[in-house]
């Protein structure tokens, strides 16, 4: 079987800064991959590059073994590769409910319709309960983005993404700003997403990559230095040494 997602030898330069090298990745349904890396190792560059944000340089792009590379990033959407930012991108007046059926009345087509009609689509407003009540935030689900938690508005960002029905979701650090005790917030939500769901999540807080994957990928200066198992990259003496430093130590992971 095909995987649902893949990326095949690929390449980018910044002038004479290779910041993707030779990257090759696959993944398949249901699949829950953390990729990580220190600043500056390229991990949002790959992320630009797979969703069609910046052209590479070289290598493909696959979507259900059909190449995208030359895709616009909304004709990537189309096919279910969809992504969350690392800052959220809001409306602060409006609600969650809003955002998410006004995203579901785009993804339809009917956004000619006037503002606040969706209330009369049925569809509309029993799908948005549904994404709002797989992300948790149906209890916030009528009160106005600035008055809502930072976690919660990052759990929004990852209820719009589902919005488009993804097959690939690409998460750019959705704990990053959230306080430390929130986490788990984001934790949970992310694990009622659907299985067959193939989701790949940037992240820093190594707790949560460890708790969340069920294989971490680890990029250095570039390149994948490593693929493997939580316990296994914990384990590893080149991602300690690039990476983990006294992390795998102090909390005796492996
Ligand atoms: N548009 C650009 N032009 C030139 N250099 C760039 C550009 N975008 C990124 N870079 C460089 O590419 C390298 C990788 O950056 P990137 O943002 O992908 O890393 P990262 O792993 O996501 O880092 P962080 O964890 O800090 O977000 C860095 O050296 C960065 O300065």
């Amino acid at each position: 079987m095909n995987p649902v997602f893949a990326v095949e030898h690929l390449e980018k330069h910044f002038g004479g800064l290779r910041v993707t090298q030779d990257v090759s990745l696959a993944m398949g349904q249901g699949d829950r991959i953390a990729l990580i890396g220190p600043n500056g190792a390229g991990k949002t560059t790959f992320v630009n590059l797979v969703t069609g944000q910046i052209k590479p340089d070289g290598g493909r792009v696959l979507l259900g073994g059909v190449d995208v590379t030359r895709l616009s990033a909304t004709q990537r959407v189309r096919k279910g590769l969809v992504r969350t930012f690392q800052v959220t991108r809001l409306f602060s007046e409006m609600t969650p409910e809003e955002h998410v059926a006004l995203a579901l009345v785009q993804r339809e087509g009917k956004s000619g319709r006037l503002f606040g009609t969706y209330a009369d689509m049925p569809v509309v407003v029993s799908e948005t309960r549904d994404i709002l009540g797989t992300l948790g935030l149906l209890k916030v689900s009528q009160e106005k983005v600035r008055e809502i938690a930072y976690g919660q508005r990052r759990l929004l960002e990852i209820a719009l993404a589902m919005a488009l029905r993804p097959k690939v979701l690409l998460l750019d650090e959705p704990a990053a700003g959230v306080p430390h005790s929130d986490t788990v917030l984001i934790e949970n939500a992310l694990a009622q997403l659907p299985p067959e769901l193939a989701v790949l999540m940037i992240e820093h807080d190594m707790d949560f990559v460890f708790r969340f994957s069920q294989r971490v990928v680890v990029l250095a200066a570039g390149a994948i230095i490593f693929d493997g198992t939580p316990r296994e990259v914990a384990a590893d003496a080149r991602v300690r040494e690039a990476y983990l430093g006294s992390y795998a130590d102090a909390r005796s992971v492996a």
